[in-house]
Order: C-alpha cells, then structure tokens, then sequence
C-alpha cells in the first residue's frame, strides 16, 4: 500500500478537484507534493478525524491547536496559498454540490475515512469556546466575550504587542519600528480629533490605556477612557500612575453604552466597532452622538470586509469565532458610513489604511516567535498556536483585500453648518510612499 502522504496527496486531489498547493508530510515520516513548496505537517492521523467531523475552517482548525497538524517552511506563504485555494476555488457553493455528487469525490472521502482511522474524532481542544445560544451582543454576552479575549493576561499581550500595548493596526512610514508607527497613528488621531489642552475626550475601548496616555500627555486633554476588561484597566490604571497623569486620566470598567456624563469634545474608537456587530452600528452611533457637544468630532477605527451577498457572512469565520473573538462581526465600511450619517454625523473624511494592518501583523507574529516558550507558558500551547495561526491568517487577509480597516473622521456638525475643519485638511502630496 502506497506511503501516508501520496495517500493524502492523492485523496487531497480527488477531494479538492484540485492539487493541493503544498506538500504533505505525514506521521509516518513519509513525504509526497510539490518539491519547493511550504510543507503541511500531518503529526496524526486524528486531524482528518477532526476534518471530516467538521470538514474546512473548524476541523483544520481544531487540528492546528491540538498540534495534530503544523506548517515547516513560510507559514505566511502557506497561508497564501491555502487562502487562494479557498477563496478563489472555494467560494463557489455549487462546485461543493457538483463535488458531492461526483463518485470520484464519494470514493475520496471514503478513503480519507480508512486513513483517519478509528471513529469518531477526540472531543474540541480545551481552547475552544463553548456556543452560546441566545441573542449577540447583550451587554452580558459582550462582556463574557471580551473577557474570553482580554482577560488571556497582560504579560501574553506585552509579548506580543511591545512596550506600545495597543491593539490595533499601526500607522507606518519606511523604516519605522512598530513602536513608533504605533505613537504615529495616536498622534494622528489626535490630530484628526484637533484636540488641544483641556478639552474632554472619551476613548472607547480604551484597550490598556495608550491612547489616553497620549492624548493626556502630549496635548493636555482631559481623558476618560473605557472598557469591558478588568485586566485592561488594572494595567492601564497603573501605567498612567506611573507617568502621573492621574490628573487627567480616568479609566472605567464600562460599557460604552453605560457612559452617561457627556458631552465630550471628542470621541475616539478605535478597535473596538468590530465588537458591536453590524445590526448595532445604528445604536452604537446613536449613543456617541449624544455624547458630543455641538461641533465635537469622532475618529472611528474599524476593520472593514468587503460585501457580500449574504449577510451572515459578517459574522468572523469559524475558527475567529471558536477560538478568537467570539460573537465578532466584520462589516463594508459603507455600513459604518451610513450609520453614523443617519445618527445625525458628517463624515468628513475616510483613510483606508489597509497594508498597514498587514505590516503591524507580520510584527506581532514576529514578536510572539521570538518569545515561543514563554508565550507558551503564559498561556498554552494551545493558545500561542491559536494567536500565531489567527495573526498570520489576518495578515494575509489585509495583504490580499479580504479586509480593510479605515479612520472615519465625523463631525456633529451644528445646525448652522460650521463644521470646524480646515479647508485641506490633508495634502495628498505630502503622503510618503
Ligand atoms: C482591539 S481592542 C483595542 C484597544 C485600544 N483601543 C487599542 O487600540 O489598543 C478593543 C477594546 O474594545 C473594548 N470593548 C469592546 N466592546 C466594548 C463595549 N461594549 N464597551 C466598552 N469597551 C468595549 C475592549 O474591552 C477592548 O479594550
């Protein structure tokens, strides 16, 4: 009988009506595939157990955070090629029909039965997030969400994020660090906000604080800043006693839709729409509306997917959605755009900055390799798969315009118009390449 990995390349074939892209080790030793290709390492046969329990996104998935499956070589360039296997082959729901129907395809999933061996599959890896039924978004749910994601420990973010410890895509120009594309993009936002000494501002998702300790100390505003995650705001919380900006400062365990002690003359969001979930943009521009004054402008910092004809596709994948961000959504920017025009806003101004994020993965990643075994230790071995697995997945989803991620800049302009803004706020020319 022929080794496990032609088995698999050839079952991969009839399955996929398409070689696979990669090369195929397998937990006999035995290799098949491509000769230059990036190598998928097949540690156990229970990982196709794993995919024909739940074939695609999940399956793989469970497999990759049991270890069960690995990538040797560029896993970036792994992911490419898979993404471009799923995404432009895949995406066709009536190829799967035809594919079902076809007996070469009955035979090949017959025979990747045979190979996985003895039924039915282990249970889910721990790391794994237990569905909840019920409806999204409540304010219990978002809470339990975002602790699921959070509450992981400060020390695995320092890891990952750097000294900065903001989560969100940075602001780069050639030859930057991540440290300093990080305080670019505060600063920018600052900018765009034109906020200045004494002026109240309201940081939504205030993540561990970075963006308030920068507004407070480079422009003087008077910050309040909140968020679901208790850790956050522990660390937040001390690294603004540590600067002594406890003055100016004010960090709250809180939902943004609990904040009653407007009007603020700005408002910043950033990273933390993606939490709201499309059918609440409304809701969610409503509130931050109210908590303007007349004038006072908001900068909202979003991921953004392209559209589809379906709107369930919002919904983050499966394997985002299991061992990720639970109950995160991700929607066209037009979405954001409209909600926010029909609470009342103009939107004045639109920066999609999508390659940014691209680059500010690629050095989370590299921050998380260079830390493995105490990434590990943090939290599980589990887990650090699962965040190197979701970190290089997005950076090919930016690189390749899956997803977006924009600064709207909008103003509640007051009834006479005057909407505060310079005629030219930004010169193309001066943008570096
Ligand atoms: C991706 S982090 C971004 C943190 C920070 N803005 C940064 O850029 O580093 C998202 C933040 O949104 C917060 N968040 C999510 N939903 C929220 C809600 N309903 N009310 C308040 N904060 C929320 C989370 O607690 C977290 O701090």
């Amino acid at each position: 009988m022929a080794d496990a990995a032609s088995r698999l390349t050839a079952l991969a074939k009839d399955l996929l009506g398409h070689p696979l892209p990669m090369r195929i080790r397998a937990w006999d030793g035995s290799e098949a595939g491509p000769p230059d290709a990036p190598v998928l390492v097949v540690r156990h046969r229970r990982a196709l157990r794993r995919l024909l329990w739940r074939p695609g996104e999940l399956g793989l998935a469970r497999a990759w955070v049991a270890g069960e499956l690995d990538v040797d070589g560029d896993l970036y360039e792994a992911l490419d090629r898979l993404a471009g296997l799923i995404w432009e082959r895949g995406a066709d729901a009536k190829d799967a029909v035809h594919a079902v129907r076809d007996p070469r395809f009955r035979a090949a999933a017959r025979g990747l039965l045979q190979l996985a061996g003895p039924w039915p599959p282990p249970p889910p890896p721990a790391e794994e997030v237990r569905r909840r039924s019920g409806p999204l978004h409540t304010k219990r749910r978002d809470k339990e969400a975002i602790s699921h994601h959070y509450d992981v420990g400060n020390d695995f973010y320092e890891l990952v994020l750097g000294p900065s410890m903001v989560y969100s895509c940075a602001y780069w120009s050639k030859d930057t660090t991540l440290e300093q594309a990080q305080a670019d993009k505060l600063d920018l936002i600052c900018r765009k906000l034109a906020l200045k000494k004494g002026d109240r501002l309201l940081d939504v998702g205030c993540g561990w604080g970075s963006m308030a300790i920068h507004a407070a100390r480079e422009y003087g505003a008077r910050v309040v800043g909140v968020t679901l995650s208790t850790e956050q705001a522990a660390y937040a919380r001390k690294r603004i006693a540590d600067q002594g900006l406890t003055d100016l400062i004010e960090i709250r365990v809180q939902d943004y839709r609990d904040v009653k002690d407007g009007p603020y003359d700005a408002i910043s969001s950033i990273g933390m729409a993606e939490h709201v979930g499309a059918a609440r943009y409304r809701e969610y521009a409503d509130e931050l509306y109210a908590l303007l004054k007349p004038g006072g402008r908001l900068l909202n910092h979003q991921i953004a997917r392209r559209p589809e004809k379906d709107e369930a596709a919002y919904h983050v994948d499966a394997f985002i959605d299991a061992y990720v961000f639970p109950d995160g959504e991700l929607a066209p920017v037009g979405r954001t755009a409209a909600a926010l025009e029909e609470a009342g806003f103009e939107v004045r101004d639109v920066e999609a900055i999508r390659e940014h994020y691209g680059l500010t993965l690629r050095q989370w990643v590299a921050n998380l390799e260079a830390n493995w075994a105490e990434a590990q230790r943090l939290t599980s071995p589990g887990r650090a798969r699962v965040w190197r697995l979701y970190m290089a997945a997005c950076a090919v989803a930016f690189e390749r315009n899956r997803i977006g991620v924009n600064q709207i800049l909008a103003v509640r302009t007051p009834e006479d118009g005057t909407s505060g803004l310079p005629l030219r706020p930004r010169a193309w020319t001066e943008t570096t390449s």
